[in-house]
């Protein structure tokens, strides 16, 4: 029987010997490899924390002891030896377990994560909280990568907790990559405490933490040891360890970029899957990457940003093709959005490439130095609508809502890879004021989608069919599922589909001429319902008079959990199924 078999709870790992650890190091080890190579998910932060994870609940009293790990991505062993492990393999997958640290699924997911450097400022909260209660003996630990902790926020957290007397472990995850490599300047100074040449007095223990490190973070012994030192001590305390990403698996050390998230790969060599044989759509990522560059060519004021997301969103073609023109910034999407909005007030055109759901992060920056000021930055926003298995954390289900209401804003969603790059080649061209164009996860449409550059009227919408009695409004990528639907039911005369592009402003002669036109009205969104684009189109019928029904279909007031984007889509009623019934529904009541 294996060791991990004997495992339940942390109880039963600090009933083993210290030296029985080093088996259960390596049979952990294995199985995450096993279920991530087939299930997939995210695996080298797994693989590189496998000795810390044994070593805290083995030092630590957890679930009484407070931890939390800092984006939740790396949890994986975490979640198989606090009672998970036999439904480890429904990770990340519908009605299965999530993939980050959540409090509903475990009293030992102390804080919920998803979105990066939120570990300090909760674990500093916890750690006041029990100061207040009188508890002085329970620990709090967070466990931060490299990367996120050269976030503002996770400074913030460190900032203030250097001047409370709070009992607080910082554990910091140094293995010198985020997703890509890290960035900027506190990496720099990691490395040389690294190589021990760091001239500077220590960084940490300047801002009062007692500091311990470097160690190396695969040595089990001597992270027990570590622990348990720092374990005894009170107040502000820090960690420095340092690990390997992909740890165990020798193309995960190699390859750190792919192996973060590498989908299925043989459990033996760690080769990837073949990808399927037949030619694809590209990713509209990719269609934004290779467009940028073809524009940047020829308009020497584009300049590209992204914040930690070269690899994910494509920005890094324009890194390779224009370096001094292109920056990486870290985890740092609200420096991103301001420092965009510095480069604009210079005459530069900012193309800003931000996730959906990191965008939120950013949201003051987007008001106060963005809009307020009028200012020409193009937001590329990524990962829009439904992720996928990244579940509630991750899907970028508000920025049509969040965005809407802010004024000076243009707002739009293209249906196919040709849009985007046409709205992309319009964004350039001397606008003034902010656009945010927002695209989904996933392919696009078409094989032959380098076609020349188109200008875009604003606002505008696209006629895709004209019809008789009920209107189809969509926005984004979603139109594509309505032209199945109609392609389904036989293409009916009564139904007409309109791709109305820009969700600010709306296209409003176009509404006007629907309005005149139409009995019967549906939107479709893969945003939320509230204040999203559907409301816009009810609001602009509240206001010129029109009592056509307007049925809205979208995102509900409700967080999704995780699942494939079609079993989500499935789930809130916006996928192929739901809109032909929706349909069949509305022309039994107009025939
Ligand atoms: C606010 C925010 N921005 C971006 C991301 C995307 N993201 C997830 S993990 C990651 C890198 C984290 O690197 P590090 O903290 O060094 O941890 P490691 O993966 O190396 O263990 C990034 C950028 C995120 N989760 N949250
Ligand atoms: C943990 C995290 O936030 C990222 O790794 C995220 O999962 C990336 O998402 P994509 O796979 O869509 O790039
Ligand atoms: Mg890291």
């Amino acid at each position: 029987m294996k060791l991990l078999d004997t495992i339940q709870y942390p109880k039963d790992l600090r009933d083993l010997s210290e030296e029985q650890l080093p088996q259960l190091t390596r049979e952990l080890r294995e199985f995450i490899i096993d279920i991530v190579a087939a299930k997939e998910g995210h695996l080298g932060a797994s693989l590189g924390v496998v000795e810390l994870t044994i070593a805290l609940h083995y030092v630590f009293n957890t679930p009484d002891d407070k931890l939390i790990w800092d984006v939740g991505h790396q949890a994986y062993g975490h979640k198989i030896l606090t009672g998970r492990k036999s439904r480890f393999n429904t990770n990340r997958q519908l009605g299965g377990l999530s993939g980050f640290p959540k409090r509903d699924e475990s009293e030992f997911d102390a804080f919920g994560t998803g979105h990066s450097s939120t570990s300090v400022s909760a674990i500093v909260g916890m750690a006041l909280a029990a100061q207040l209660k009188g508890d002085l003996d329970r620990q709090h630990i967070a466990v931060i990568g490299d990367a996120s902790i050269a976030s503002g926020m996770a400074f913030e957290g460190l900032n203030h907790l250097g001047v409370m007397d709070a009992n607080v472990l910082i554990i910091l995850n140094d293995n010198a990559i985020g997703i890509d490599p890290s960035v900027g300047a506190l990496k720099k100074y990691l490395t040389n405490v690294k190589k021990g040449t760091a001239k500077e007095e220590n960084l940490f223990e300047s801002l009062n933490f007692t500091y311990e490190g470097p160690v190396d973070g695969h040595d089990l012994d001597a992270v027990i040891k570590v622990l348990r030192k720092m374990k005894k001590s009170k107040g502000p305390r820090l960690l420095h360890l340092i690990t390997t990403k992909g740890k165990g698996l020798k193309k995960a050390e190699e390859n750190q970029i792919v192996y973060h998230a590498p989908g299925k790969f043989d459990r033996n060599t760690g080769e990837l899957a073949k990808p399927p044989e037949a030619a694809q759509a590209p990713k509209y990522q990719d269609v934004f990457g290779h467009s940028l560059v073809e524009l940047a060519e020829k308009n020497n004021n584009i300049v590209g940003i992204t914040p930690a997301m070269p690899t994910g969103s494509s920005l890094k073609y324009m890194m390779e093709a224009f370096p001094e023109r292109a920056f990486d910034v870290g985890i740092a999407e609200q420096h991103a959005v301001t420092m965009a909005a510095g480069m604009a007030a210079e005459g530069l055109v900012p193309f800003c490439a931000i996730y959906s759901t990191f965008l939120q992060r950013a949201y003051d920056q987007l008001i106060h130095d963005v809009a307020l000021q009028n200012l020409p930055v193009v937001f590329c926003i990524d990962r829009a609508g439904l992720v996928g298995q990244d579940g509630a954390t991750h899907h970028g289900a508000y920025d049509l809502a969040f965005l809407r209401c802010i004024p000076n804003m243009l707002i739009f969603a293209p249906m196919n890879e040709m849009e985007l790059r046409n709205i992309m080649f319009t964004a350039q061209q001397g606008l003034n004021q902010p656009i945010a164009i927002r695209y989904p996860r996933g392919r696009g449409t078409s094989l032959s989608w380098r076609s020349p550059f188109e200008l875009i009227p604003i606002p505008s919408s696209r006629k895709l069919v004209e019809g008789s009695s009920i209107a189809v409004l969509s926005v984004g990528h979603p139109g594509n599922i309505v032209t199945e639907v109609l392609t389904r039911l036989g293409h009916p005369k009564e139904i007409g589909h309109f791709d109305m592009r820009f969700v600010k402003p709306l296209d409003e002669q176009q509404l006007h001429h629907i309005f005149a036109r139409y009995k019967s009205v549906v939107t479709l969104e893969d945003g939320c319902l509230t204040g999203g684009f559907g409301s816009a189109v009810l609001e602009f019928a509240n206001e010129h008079g029109y009592s056509q029904s307007i049925k809205r279909l979208g995102l509900p007031d409700s967080f999704i959990e995780q699942g494939t984007v079609e079993e989500l889509q499935e789930l809130t009623q916006i996928d192929e199924e739901a809109i032909t019934l929706c349909l069949i529904k509305l022309l039994h009541e107009v025939r």
